[in-house]
């Protein structure tokens, strides 16, 4: 089932060469992060590129359930902001839908200060652990109150006086540290997040944007991440760059699809997030960076993908993973047209997202003519090669639009249609994949095929 209604089958078939240009939307982690901390400040913050997906939508809507405003007006969305602690208590249930960064993010911004909010969301968020967030939350001094093993619905009541809080983040997430780093911001003092793994740092970046006082202090063990609350929060005019976890779609299709050249413009290549690019590269990808330059402060380029034969099956570093961990399923996908087997080690978190994602690419791969061994925090996928794909199957997609999207890949190359019972989910992080996709020349239909 799609989150809010009847299950959207859809079908992609093997066609032509893929070519043209892939103008992707805006980064998902940048549109929910511009919102809240926008809600956070004082005054008017202006944000362009917004990713319009239902993720980001369920995010607009809670910040003015918390009593900030949030327009959009022509192309801009304009949200005027309450200040640091100046949340009020909404009168309703939040209910984020399909989104575990919506939900953890805004968790840890309400929870230092004295109000209640009840959280639910759909079938797959009320199923993920939510306990990674509310334990360091109660340090802080909020309390939640939810279903057993930590999941949603789920009440959480804000500390009355909030103590600021040393963690060390137990699991690599970005998620996690961004909502003990929002929670800082209403205790008084110094917040201390401390990450052995590097995860994606818009938080950080975005915080010293807002005017919030914040280093980052890199050992060779960890990241150690020191924020002082309680600063007022200055408005911002902010232009969201294009995703790059949704420009691996594109990207991945033209590597397999015979004759194909796509251009996806204006891709962020923040190391925090770039890991698949150096991956693919390393599997003898014809993938290029044209135009490389600087904007807003992060590495930006054009990526050129091209139609790609000879591509080789490779071990993946573990260390990569946080770079590149919502592109697994759609590497793996990469993987089954390379010669040779690509192991995937140390992702464990590929098993707690909107899916069990190693579980569902597993089986939809297997299904489709391709073997897959998995182990608990480990795949592997042994590629055919080119043209050697069955596909010709049916796949569940889980609620998940990276497993959707994925098998949609899969089957513009694969021998035979593929198709996933609900592709609906896609519309959480990529409103516009069918008509870009078609727009390259991909043939992908609603319905069984
Ligand atoms: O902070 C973020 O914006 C995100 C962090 C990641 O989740 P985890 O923190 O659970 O790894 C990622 O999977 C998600 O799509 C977005
Ligand atoms: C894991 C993802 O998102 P979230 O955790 O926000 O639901 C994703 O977009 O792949």
């Amino acid at each position: 089932m799609s989150s809010h209604g009847t299950p959207i089958p859809m079908t992609a078939r093997k066609a032509g060469p893929l070519s043209g240009t892939a103008d992707v939307p805006g980064d998902k982690s940048i549109s929910h992060r511009s919102l809240i901390l926008g809600a956070m400040a004082v005054g008017e913050t202006r944000v362009t590129g917004l990713l319009e997906g239902q993720d980001v939508l369920d995010t607009a809507k809670a910040m003015r359930a918390f009593g900030a405003e949030v327009d959009k007006q022509g192309d801009t969305w304009v949200i005027h902001g309450v200040g640091t602690g100046g949340f009020a208590e909404p009168d309703n249930v939040i209910d984020c839908g399909n989104s575990g960064t919506g939900v953890r993010l805004i968790m840890g911004a309400m929870a230092t200060t004295p109000i209640t909010a009840t959280f639910t969301g759909d079938a797959s968020l009320n199923k993920r652990p939510m306990a990674r967030v509310t334990d360091p939350l109660a340090l802080f001094g909020a309390r939640a109150y939810g279903r057993s093993g930590g999941r949603l619905p789920m009440t959480i009541v804000g500390a009355e006086a909030a103590v600021p809080v040393r963690y060390e983040v137990p699991v690599p997430s970005a998620q996690v540290k961004s909502a003990v780093l929002l929670a800082g911001l209403a205790a008084p003092g110094e917040t201390v997040v401390i990450e052995r793994e590097a995860t994606r740092d818009h938080s950080e970046r975005m915080l010293a944007g807002f005017g919030a006082q914040i280093s980052t202090e890199v050992t060779n063990e960890a990241r150690i991440i020191t924020l002082t609350g309680q600063p007022e929060l200055r408005p911002q005019t902010i232009v969201v760059p294009r995703d790059p976890s949704s420009a691996a779609f594109p990207v991945c299709a033209a590597l397999i699809v015979e004759g194909s050249d796509v251009l996806v413009p204006n891709i962020g290549l923040n190391p925090t997030r770039a890991g698949l690019f150096t991956t693919l590269r390393e599997m003898g990808a014809d993938l290029t960076y044209e135009n490389m330059r600087e904007e807003g402060g992060e590495p930006v380029a054009d990526l050129r993908a091209r139609f790609s034969p000879d591509l080789k099956g490779i071990e993946v570093p573990p260390d990569r993973a946080a770079s590149m961990i919502d592109e697994y399923p759609v590497l793996s996908v990469v993987a089954a047209f390379a010669e040779g087997k690509t192991h995937m080690p140390g992702v464990k978190e590929l098993r707690v997202k909107e899916s069990d994602r190693i579980d569902a690419m597993a089986t939809g791969l297997r299904a489709c003519g391709v073997e897959v061994d998995e182990g608990e925090d480990w795949w592997t996928v042994h590629g055919r090669g080119h043209g050697a794909v069955a596909g010709g199957a049916t796949v569940e997609s889980h609620l998940d639009h990276r497993i959707a999207m994925s098998f949609m890949v899969l089957g513009f190359a694969a021998n035979a249609p593929v198709t996933v019972d609900d592709g609906g989910p896609i519309a959480t992080s990529f409103p516009i994949f069918e008509p870009l996709m078609a727009g390259l020349g991909a043939e992908i239909t609603r319905g069984q095929g």
